[in-house]
């Protein structure tokens, strides 16, 4: 039997982790098993040929362990390109913990978590992703040195979030710069989904330019409070993706940009800090080209988190860290400007310099 052949639901079947559509030539994908913690947990380590692979941990309550799985490949994958083209000496890789993160997560259960990570000697370095904090990194870190994220009194680079916000800020900016030939966001209207950690910085920054910032969360106490804060609108229209808004800010979770959503869009630019906001890469990628909608590719925009904790590993400060995070303005006009130049979608653009910057590595091998 070919793939070919076969539909997604059988070829799960038949073929559980290599038959996956989301399996891209991944290394090596390692499921973790704790009765006395309770414990579930897969690990995706999808390239490292320009480093160790280094990657969040996401603690999500799935529906089922194809999705988690699903997850953790097409998340790894994306860690993978967002080192390349960020320039970073990095492979890409990710964990998934299957579970709520509310109710579920003990410091014995993140303790076991790190002895897993422990026993890939290196290969995978974890961070903290939806789901973790810089305490939960911390105890990691109890057990295993190969952690970053860690708390700033520990040694760490600290809270990665407030550094994903200022680069998909200057994506953001970029893009403006592109589509609308000034970088200037003041005025113009943007919708930021997802009040999180990342989301309320965003707020933060658009709402000292003067931009005018629409949220919208699943989580009403939190709209409040930011809307309190930063004087944001909470959005109360129906359709959150039909929003007339400029700029749509995808925060939340991934491939909010799929069949059903892409049609709506009223937005001119997509710039947000959320990964996989493509449900296909490829497809909506050049829908959104066709459309006329500027989409600042998420892998190279939501960088900065993770410039954060390479800072860690390599042993630079916060000067290095917020030059190599404002730098992700110049990247992204570079490769708009290629994208169009190309005829190619953004995504496709920003895919093939990171591609580039792993087969040089492995000819020079
Ligand atoms: N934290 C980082 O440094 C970092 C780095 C790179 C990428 N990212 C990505 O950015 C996104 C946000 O990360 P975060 O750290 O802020 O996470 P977070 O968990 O702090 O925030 C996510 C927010 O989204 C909200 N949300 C969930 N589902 C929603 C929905 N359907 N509609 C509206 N809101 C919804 C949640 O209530 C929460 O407020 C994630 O996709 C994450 O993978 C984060």
């Amino acid at each position: 039997m070919t793939v070919d052949v076969l539909k997604a639901n059988e070829l799960k079947k038949a073929a559980p982790v290599f038959g996956q559509l989301s399996f891209d030539d991944h290394e090596q994908v390692v499921f973790c098993n704790d009765k006395d913690t309770g414990l579930k947990a897969i690990i995706g380590i999808h390239n490292t040929v320009l480093g160790p692979a280094l990657g969040g941990t996401r603690m999500w309550n799935y529906n089922s362990e194809w999705d988690a799985l699903n997850d953790v490949l097409r998340l790894s994958r994306g860690m993978t390109f967002k080192s390349a083209v960020t320039g970073l000496n990095l492979g890409g890789g990710k964990a998934v913990i299957i579970g709520d993160a509310k109710t579920q997560k003990t410091p014995e259960l993140m303790r076991k978590f790190g002895e897993f990570v422990h026993s890939l000697s290196g290969k995978y370095i974890t961070a903290e992703d939806v789901g973790m904090e810089t305490a939960d990194m911390d105890t990691v870190r109890e057990v295993t040195p190969y952690v970053t994220g860690i708390s700033e009194d520990k040694g760490g680079a600290g809270n990665p979030s407030p550094i994903t916000a200022y680069g998909v800020y200057m994506g953001m900016k970029a893009a403006a710069k592109f589509k609308y030939g000034s970088e200037n966001l003041e005025g113009k209207s943007v919708l930021v989904q997802g009040i999180g950690h990342v989301g309320e910085s965003l707020v933060d920054h658009l709402s000292k330019e003067g931009a005018k910032v629409l949220i919208s969360d699943i989580n009403e106490e939190r709209l409040q409070q930011v809307s309190k804060q930063y004087g944001a609108v909470i959005f109360e229209g129906a359709d959150v993706y039909g929003a007339n808004v400029d700029i749509y800010a995808p925060c939340a979770l991934g491939a909010t940009v799929n069949d059903d959503t892409i049609d709506r869009f009223k937005a001119s630019i997509i710039a947000g800090a959320a990964n996989n906001q493509l449900a296909d890469d490829t497809k909506h990628g050049i829908i959104l080209r066709e459309k006329g909608i500027v989409y600042a590719p998420d892998f190279l925009i939501n960088a900065g988190g993770i410039i954060n904790v390479y800072a860690e590993l390599e042993g630079y400060g916060k000067k290095e860290i917020m030059e190599k995070t404002e730098n992700i303005y110049n990247t992204t006009l570079e490769i708009l400007n290629n994208a169009d130049a190309n005829g190619i979608s953004t995504h496709e653009a920003a895919l093939k310099v990171a591609q580039q910057r792993i087969a040089d590595r492995k000819n020079q091998r």
